[in-house]
């Protein structure tokens, strides 16, 4: 057991060995389809993920929170949407005892950040958490996903210190041409080398993957329930409706499914009927 290190977490065993069967398994041999993704968030009880678009609203508890960290150790990289990116300034790193930066050596342990950016709106500048991380050594490089060339200024700094900017088309069969398709984003990072990604949100990217044409490349669910409200004007974890043969009928509903109460919180991991 390395010595804890400042700002270190740890994840108790019994619940990790819960959790493990829905993460990826520790060596990748296989190529999944085209990766594993887990998509996993927290929620009120009022299905929201913060009080409203913009703010960042701590959910998880502290072992809740941990998991999280527990989880990053275990994938190659950690997806959010510019909107996160944006609201959050978030850290995307994983500050469990023993990864590089923690404990550990180098950057062994620690996930690729990836922002989805479609049109160039992250300043990955100065004052971003992730890259203050990467000079501490305690963080890797962002990926930045865009269908736009960033600006030499941006693109200089990111690949200075080993991030890059993707450049994917908009996707060509969906009525939003804004969007990228999962499947494309999935090759692009599958040809970087990641075998596993999770995606962390916000409501935008989860809705986008609760749709039908999405749910099947979700290999598995993990979703941090906190026993609050939020009230109305909250971002909402809350997919279009489906409706087939003109009957409306439920949009998914997890299989292979544990509850695991985390401190004041319960944690669901389930995998997609459709996965
Ligand atoms: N509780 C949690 O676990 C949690 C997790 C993440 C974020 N959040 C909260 O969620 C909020 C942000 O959510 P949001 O919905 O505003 O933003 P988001 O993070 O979902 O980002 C939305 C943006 O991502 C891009 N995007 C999404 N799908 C895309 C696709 N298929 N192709 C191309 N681009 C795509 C678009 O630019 C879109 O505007 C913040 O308040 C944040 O604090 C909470
Ligand atoms: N598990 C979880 N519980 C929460 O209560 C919450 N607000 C988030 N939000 C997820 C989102 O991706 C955030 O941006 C990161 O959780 C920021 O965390 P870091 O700075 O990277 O540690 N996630």
């Amino acid at each position: 057991m390395p010595p804890l290190t400042r700002g270190a977490l740890t994840f108790p065993s019994p619940q990790s060995s819960q959790i493990s069967p829905y993460l990826p398994p520790p060596s990748l041999s296989q190529p999944q389809t085209p990766i594993h993704v887990t998509l996993t968030f927290a929620t009120s009880l009022d299905s929201s993920l913060s009080l409203s678009p913009g703010t960042q609203t701590l959910l998880s508890g502290p072992l809740s929170k941990s998991m999280t960290h527990y989880l990053r150790s275990r994938h190659d990289a950690i997806l959010i949407g510019v909107g996160t990116a944006l609201a959050d300034n978030p850290s995307l790193n994983c500050r469990i005892s023993g990864v590089g930066g923690y404990g550990g050596e180098g950057l062994k342990g620690q996930p690729r950040p990836v922002v989805l950016d479609p049109r160039g709106r992250w300043e990955v500048g100065e004052s971003s958490k992730v890259m203050q991380l990467v000079r501490e050594g305690r963080g890797r490089a962002p990926f930045v996903v865009s269908r736009v060339v960033l600006d030499g200024g941006r693109r200089r700094l990111l690949e200075e210190c080993g991030g890059k900017v993707i450049v994917l088309p908009a996707a060509q069969d969906q009525e939003e041409r804004k969007r990228i398709g999962w499947v494309d984003i999935l090759k692009a990072l599958r040809e970087e080398g990641i075998k596993s990604v999770m995606i962390e949100g916000g409501g935008a990217v989860i809705n986008d993957l609760l749709r039908p044409d999405n749910i099947r490349l979700v290999d598995s669910i993990i979703i941090t329930i906190a026993p609050t409200w939020l009230g109305k004007g909250g971002v909402l974890v809350c997919p279009d409706e489906r409706v087939e043969d003109g009957v409306k009928v439920p949009v998914e509903r997890l299989k292979d499914v544990q509850w695991i109460p985390l401190g004041e919180d319960v944690v669901l991991c389930g995998r997609p009927q459709q996965s």
